[in-house]
């Protein structure tokens, strides 16, 4: 390690004496319904911010940024990092703790009201990509993570730690008891990989569960075509209401009784048979009973 990389790696945030030091010198006390899990491992870190691919030209956006652990290593990896915090007495912290990244701007505010397609405009106009970047509160991800997804923003990557179990739905396949509405939303706008899990040991405070690092790398379009994106989810939510029905009864409660016959007639013209339960369905073949369905107007 040469001085400079010396310096650097004593004031990293991302270790427990130093968060512990951060926290105790600006009085800062936890608040469990924010979702505040502060991350104090630097390799973990590491293996989000290579993910991510950054390099000066792009852009990352942080979602809670908490007291700075990942902010710090986004602003040496990306060009301008911008992060969004609802907590406004972590604001000052953050300033000190990253007043030597002048490539990082805090923004105070609920990411979940904020208008991102126009924050990413300002803020990252000269960058070549932009990818979101972010240890999540746990208590929003499935909300936050579907604000970016159906706004289309134009993201490269969405790089999040999450809770392991929610993750994991995200990238499962049908066939499996993780495979749900989750995970064909996910799918249809993105690629899921999971890049590693994460011990609930590497937090302050500990949460009550463990967590996984997953990557979503946006699709160019959809790996397949509807007739109409909301009435495809309204078809897939309609298909997972009740996990142990079959396909035939959970969307006869979805377009009416008096046409369980012509359903049962319209999934076998698909392919599929009407004793299957949602959870083995692909993505092209929920596709193709939505756009067979919304043909019918049995359901508008
Ligand atoms: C799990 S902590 C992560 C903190 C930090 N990034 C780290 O890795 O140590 C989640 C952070 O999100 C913030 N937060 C919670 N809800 C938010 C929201 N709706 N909008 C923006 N930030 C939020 C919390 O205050 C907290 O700082």
């Amino acid at each position: 390690m040469d001085k400079q990389e010396r310096t650097a790696a004593a004031s990293e945030v991302a270790t427990p004496k130093r968060t512990k030091e951060i926290i105790g010198r600006y009085g800062f006390s936890f608040k469990k319904s924010l979702g505040q899990n502060f991350l104090i491992d630097q390799n973990i870190l590491n293996k989000i911010v290579a993910a991510a691919e950054l390099d000066p030209s792009k852009g990352a956006l942080e979602i809670g940024p908490g007291i700075g652990a990942l902010t710090q290593q986004l602003a040496q990896a990306a060009g301008r990092v911008t992060a969004v915090e609802i907590d406004n007495r972590l604001i000052p912290i953050l300033k000190d703790v990253l007043s030597e990244n002048d490539n990082v701007e805090v923004v105070h505010g609920d990411v979940l009201k904020l208008d991102l397609a126009e924050l990413i405009e300002r803020q990252f106009k000269e960058m070549s990509g932009v990818s979101v970047v972010a240890n999540l509160p746990y208590y929003v991800t499935t909300p936050i993570l579907m604000k970016l997804l159906e706004e289309k923003l134009p993201l490269e990557h969405i790089v999040v730690m999450i809770q392991k179990e929610v993750a994991e739905r995200m990238a499962a396949k049908p066939g499996g008891k993780a495979y749900g509405s989750l995970s064909v939303a996910v799918q249809y706008y993105c690629e899921p990989k999971l890049i590693c899990t994460v011990p609930h040991t590497v937090f302050i405070p500990q949460p009550n569960v463990d967590s996984a690092v997953i990557k979503l790398s946006l699709r160019d379009k959809p790996p397949v075509d509807v007739k109409s994106e909301s009435y495809f989810f309204r078809v897939v939510q309609a298909s997972f209401a009740q996990r142990r029905k079959t396909i035939t009864n959970n969307l006869g409660a979805f377009v009416g009784k008096e046409h369980r016959e012509a359903l049962i007639e319209l999934l076998q013209g698909c392919g599929i048979d009407p004793a299957r339960r949602g959870e083995t369905l692909s993505l092209s073949e929920f596709a193709a009973v939505s756009d067979a369905l919304l043909a019918t107007g049995w359901s508008d």
